[in-house]
């Protein structure tokens, strides 16, 4: 049976995907819907795909979950935001069986959560994470010389479609907080969104801006601190990265000054590189890098996990029609092998 698809947000990533669809005949779009208008019927979707930054959407992931449909989402404010939210959705998926395909939230579609999810269901246990997770703010990071205006790279990262609707979010390095909080809480630890400590790149002027206006007009504030941070950086051999990390000690997200030779300084572009240590990885990390943003190769992602879903529930059906067939057969292979 084919998926019957619900769209909620058409700006860049919503876009890719719509293109993507279009060239699908396996996939059915009963329902597209942005902030100013509405196609189809919500309620004959089996999967709403998130491709909104909105909190309010991502308020209802558990809930859409709890009534059985699957919810694939670009959006990260579903499970990196309150603690309570993240653990609602997964007592949802539970409790009705739907699929929550989150591959978008972190990299980009990278395998980071689905390597990170197999280690823990071999027995591994992660111990730590460590990594840049902002495809803009590498991008920024890597192209800025303390010459030209970090603010008119920061314009020029807007238009790529690498950065936030509000470029608030990845500058102050609260998009990588969200991703770090999905991807420790994925490696079974309960953490709050506030015992991650952030630091990023902002000033009082930009943070008091209201309105997209404003934020724009704001952003030539960045210029002279972070030519300074530059240059105070450069003249220590290194370069300024927003790194993410999580281990014992606690969870922060800030700007260091690494090394060329510093196993997260590898990256090029828009580049994560995530190093994941475990009881296995022990002595040397796991390290997983490639693009980590931009409109297509996250809409490339939203369309993988929804032919996931597809695909597992279609065997999953499947394989309850051979048991409910089979049944007596493998009560019998059982008793041989408790036996
Ligand atoms: N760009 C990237 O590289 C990546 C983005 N993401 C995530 O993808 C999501 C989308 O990003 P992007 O496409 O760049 O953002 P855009 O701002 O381009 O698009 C957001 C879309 O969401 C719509 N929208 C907002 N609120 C609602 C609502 N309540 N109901 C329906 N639609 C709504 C907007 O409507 P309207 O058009 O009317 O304004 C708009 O179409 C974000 O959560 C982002 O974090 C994840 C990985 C990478
Ligand atoms: N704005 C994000 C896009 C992907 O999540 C980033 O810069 O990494």
């Amino acid at each position: 049976m084919s998926l019957r698809i619900a769209l909620l947000g058409t700006g860049q990533v919503g876009r890719a995907l719509l293109a993507r669809l279009d060239a699908r005949t396996d996939l059915a779009l009963v329902h597209v819907a942005n902030t100013r208008w509405t196609q189809g019927a919500f309620e004959d979707a089996t999967v709403v795909i998130d491709a909104t930054a909105s909190d309010a959407v991502a308020a209802r992931h558990a809930d859409w979950l709890g009534r059985g449909l699957h919810v694939v989402t670009a959006n990260k404010l579903g499970q990196g935001a309150d603690l309570a939210r993240w653990q609602a959705i997964e007592a949802a998926c539970s409790a009705s069986g739907a699929r929550y395909g989150d591959s978008a939230t972190v990299g980009a579609g990278l395998p980071l959560l689905r390597s990170l999810r197999a280690l823990r269901d071999g027995g591994d246990a992660i111990h730590g994470v460590a990594g840049v997770l902002s495809g803009s703010l590498a991008w920024l990071l890597g192209a800025y010389d303390g010459e030209q205006p970090f603010s008119a790279l920061v314009r020029r990262a807007q238009a790529a479609g690498f950065m936030e609707p509000d470029p608030r979010v990845d500058l102050s390095g609260e998009d990588v907080r969200r991703k770090l909080l999905i991807l420790v809480r994925a490696a079974g630890i309960a953490l709050e969104a506030n015992e991650v400590a952030l630091e990023g790149v902002t000033t009082p002027r930009l943070l008091a801006a209201t309105t997209p206006g404003d934020i724009e007009h704001a952003l030539p504030s960045l210029d002279a601190g972070m030519r300074d941070r530059f240059h105070a950086a450069q003249a220590r051999n290194t370069r300024l990265h927003l790194v993410a990390r999580w281990d014992a000690s606690g969870a922060r997200v800030g700007l260091e000054a690494l090394s060329n030779d510093d196993p997260l300084a590898g990256g090029q572009g828009t580049d994560n590189r995530v190093a994941l240590h475990s009881a296995r990885y022990a002595l040397r990390p796991l390290v997983i890098q490639g693009p980590g943003a931009g409109a297509d190769i996250t809409a490339a992602a939203l369309l993988d996990d929804v032919l996931t879903i597809r695909n597992t529930t279609a065997l999953q059906r499947s394989a309850s029609i051979r048991a409910g067939a089979s049944e007596k057969k493998l009560s019998i292979d059982c008793g041989r092998l408790i036996a």
